[in-house]
C-alpha cells in the first residue's frame, strides 16, 4: 500500500513539474493561447476526433491573434510571412509531420505521404510534368476532361427542371477526370456506368475520420488491427484498390498518361519499391476526387441559392460566358474570379497542413521555435482573419479578385492549393476541370437549389479536407433562354 502511495505521489509531482514547465519555462511558453492547450494535447485531440479542428483553430485565432499555441508542441500561424517560411523556404519548406504517414497506400509511400523533402523531390520529378499547365491543356489530354464535362451536361439536359444530386454527379465527374488522366483509355466512366459508380460510392461516402486520427495517434495498435482485419477480409476488400492494382499492372495506357511516366521510371530503376507506382496512382486518384468534387459542389450550391448576391453573380457569369463564347479559358476573368472566391470561402482543403521545424530551430514570423515543433497554417483562417486584406470575409464577392489594389496581398494569402514545392501538384488539372465544367454549365443553364433540398451543406471536416455534411446537393438546371 505504501509503495502505491509513494508511486502516486511521485507521479503527481512529475505531472506538476510538467505542467509548470509547459506553462512557464518551455520555449513556446510565451506564445498566446489557452493554458489548457499549453499543458496538454487532449483539447486539440478532442476537437480533431469530433471533426471540429478547423473551427476550433479558427476561433483561437479570432480570440488570440495570428499566432496561437494549440498544443504543448504545436503552433498555428495565420500570416503570409509564416506561410512563406513554413511552406516555401528552400523551395519546399519544412518537412511534413508524421501525420502524413496516414496517406500511405499498399504499405508503400507516395508523393503526398513522404515526409522528408529530398526523398519527396526524387519521387516528384518522375511524373510532375504530367500535371504542368502545358501538359494538361494539350488537346489530346484536355479532350478527356471535355468528354466528362459533356457527360455531365448531358445528364443535366436529360433532366431539365427536375432536381439532380450534384454531390453524386460531381464526384463521378472528378473520378472520371482523374482516372482518365492517370490511365487513359482505362479510366472510369462512373457518370454513366453503374459498375464504375460503385467505386465512386466507396470513395466518397465513407466515414473514416475517427479511424484516421486513431491511426495517427496510436499507430502500433492500428497496424495490428488492420493486419487482423486484412487477414479476415482477404487480399483487398476494396473495389478501388483492386482497380488501381489491376490497372497499374496490366492496362495498356496512352503515352501522355501519368501511369506511362511511372512505368518508365520503374523500367529505369528496378530498385524502386514494387508497389510505388500503384501507391502513387492511388494517392493521385484520392487527391483528385473529393477536392474537385467538393470544391465544385460547394461553389455551385452557393451560386444556386435564392440570395440576391448569388443571383447577381450567376447573372454576371452568364453575361461573360455568352459575350465571350469561344474565347480562350484564360480570357474568362470573371469565371476565374468566381472559382477563386469559391476556393477562398469553401475550398476543399481548408485545414492545417502540419510541418516540423527543422533540427536546430527556426524563426517563424518573428517567433523563435525549437526543432521538432509542429507548425502549420490553415487556408480557412488565412482566407479570413486579416480584414485589412479580406473586406467582409464572410461575403462571396468574386470582384475582390479583379481589383488591382491589394492584389499582391490577396494572392500571397491565397492558400487553397497550399504553396511551394509541396503545394498541390494537381492544381492545373483541377482548375481546367472546374473552368470547363462551369463554362459549359453557366453559358447555357441557370441553376437553383431544389425546394426539397434539406441536406446540410455545412463544411464537415475530415483529416485535412472538408465535404458537405449531408453528402447530397439537390439542384435544378433550367435552360437560360427558357427562364
Ligand atoms: C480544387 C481542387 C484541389 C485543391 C483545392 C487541392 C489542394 C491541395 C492542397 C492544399 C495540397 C497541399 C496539402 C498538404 O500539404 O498537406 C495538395 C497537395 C496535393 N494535391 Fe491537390 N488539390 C486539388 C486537386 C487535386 C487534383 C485534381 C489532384 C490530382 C492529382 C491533386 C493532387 C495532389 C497531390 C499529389 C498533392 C501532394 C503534392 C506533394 O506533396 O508534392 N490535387 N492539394
Amino acid at each position: 500500500m505504501e509503495t502505491v502511495l509513494a508511486a502516486l505521489k511521485a507521479l503527481s509531482l512529475l505531472i506538476a513539474l510538467i505542467v509548470v514547465y509547459r506553462l512557464w519555462f518551455a520555449p513556446l511558453a510565451r506564445l498566446p493561447g489557452p493554458s489548457i492547450c499549453a499543458i496538454s494535447r487532449l483539447p486539440l485531440m478532442f476537437y480533431e476526433f469530433s471533426g471540429a479542428r478547423r473551427s476550433f483553430i479558427h476561433d483561437l485565432h479570432t480570440k488570440y491573434g495570428p499566432i496561437v499555441r494549440v498544443a504543448p508542441d504545436e503552433v498555428s500561424f495565420a500570416t503570409r510571412e509564416a506561410a512563406k517560411e513554413i511552406y516555401t523556404s528552400g523551395g519546399s519548406g519544412y518537412d511534413k509531420s508524421s501525420f502524413y504517414l496516414l496517406f500511405r497506400n499498399f504499405d508503400t509511400g507516395n508523393i503526398f505521404s513522404t515526409l522528408e523533402k529530398k526523398e519527396h523531390a526524387g519521387i516528384k520529378k518522375e511524373f510532375a510534368d504530367r500535371y504542368s499547365k502545358l501538359h494538361v491543356t494539350r488537346p489530346d489530354v484536355a479532350f478527356v476532361i471535355q468528354e466528362n464535362v459533356d457527360a455531365f451536361v448531358a445528364r443535366a439536359t436529360e433532366r431539365l427542371g427536375e432536381s439532380i444530386d450534384i454531390y453524386d454527379l460531381l464526384h463521378c465527374f472528378a473520378l472520371d477526370g482523374i482516372t482518365g488522366h492517370l490511365f487513359y483509355p482505362s479510366g472510369l466512366h462512373s457518370q454513366t456506368s453503374p459498375a464504375d459508380h460503385k467505386l465512386m460510392e466507396e470513395l466518397c461516402y465513407k466515414h473514416g475520420l475517427r479511424r484516421a486520427y486513431f491511426g495517427h495517434y496510436f499507430p502500433a495498435i492500428w497496424r495490428t488491427y488492420n493486419r487482423l482485419i486484412g487477414a479476415a477480409k482477404g487480399p483487398s476488400g476494396s473495389l478501388v484498390h483492386d482497380y488501381v492494382l489491376k490497372t497499374t499492372r496490366t492496362a495498356s495506357v496512352g503515352s501522355h498518361t501519368v501511369l506511362d511516366k511511372l512505368r518508365a521510371a520503374d523500367a529505369r530503376d528496378p530498385t524502386r519499391p514494387p508497389l510505388l507506382s500503384a501507391s502513387e496512382c492511388m494517392d493521385n486518384l484520392v487527391a483528385g476526387i473529393d477536392t474537385t468534387g467538393d470544391g465544385l459542389c460547394f461553389l455551385m450550391h452557393h451560386l444556386s441559392l435564392p440570395l440576391p448576391s448569388s443571383q447577381r453573380v450567376q447573372a454576371k457569369l452568364h453575361a461573360e460566358l455568352r459575350e465571350h463564347a469561344g474565347a480562350p479559358l484564360d480570357d474568362l476573368v470573371y469565371l476565374e474570379a468566381v472559382i477563386k472566391e469559391g476556393l477562398r470561402m469553401f475550398g476543399p482543403i481548408p485545414m492545417s497542413l502540419p510541418r516540423l521545424v527543422p533540427a536546430g530551430g527556426r524563426v517563424v514570423d518573428g517567433v523563435s521555435l525549437p526543432g521538432g515543433t509542429i507548425v502549420s497554417c490553415q487556408a480557412y483562417t488565412l482566407h479570413r482573419l486579416d480584414e485589412g486584406v479580406w473586406e467582409d470575409p464572410e461575403e462571396f464577392i468574386p470582384e475582390r479578385w479583379l481589383a488591382a489594389e491589394g492584389a499582391a496581398e490577396r494572392n500571397q494569402l491565397f492558400f487553397a492549393f497550399a504553396a511551394g514545392g509541396r503545394g498541390c501538384i494537381g492544381k492545373h488539372l483541377a482548375m481546367l476541370e472546374m473552368k470547363l465544367l462551369l463554362r459549359d454549365v453557366y453559358s447555357t443553364y441557370r441553376t437553383r437549389v431544389a425546394p426539397e433540398m434539406t441536406a446540410s451543406m455545412e463544411q464537415d471536416d475530415q483529416t485535412i479536407s472538408t465535404r458537405p455534411k449531408g453528402q447530397k446537393c439537390l439542384i435544378i438546371f433550367e435552360k437560360l433562354d427558357d427562364v
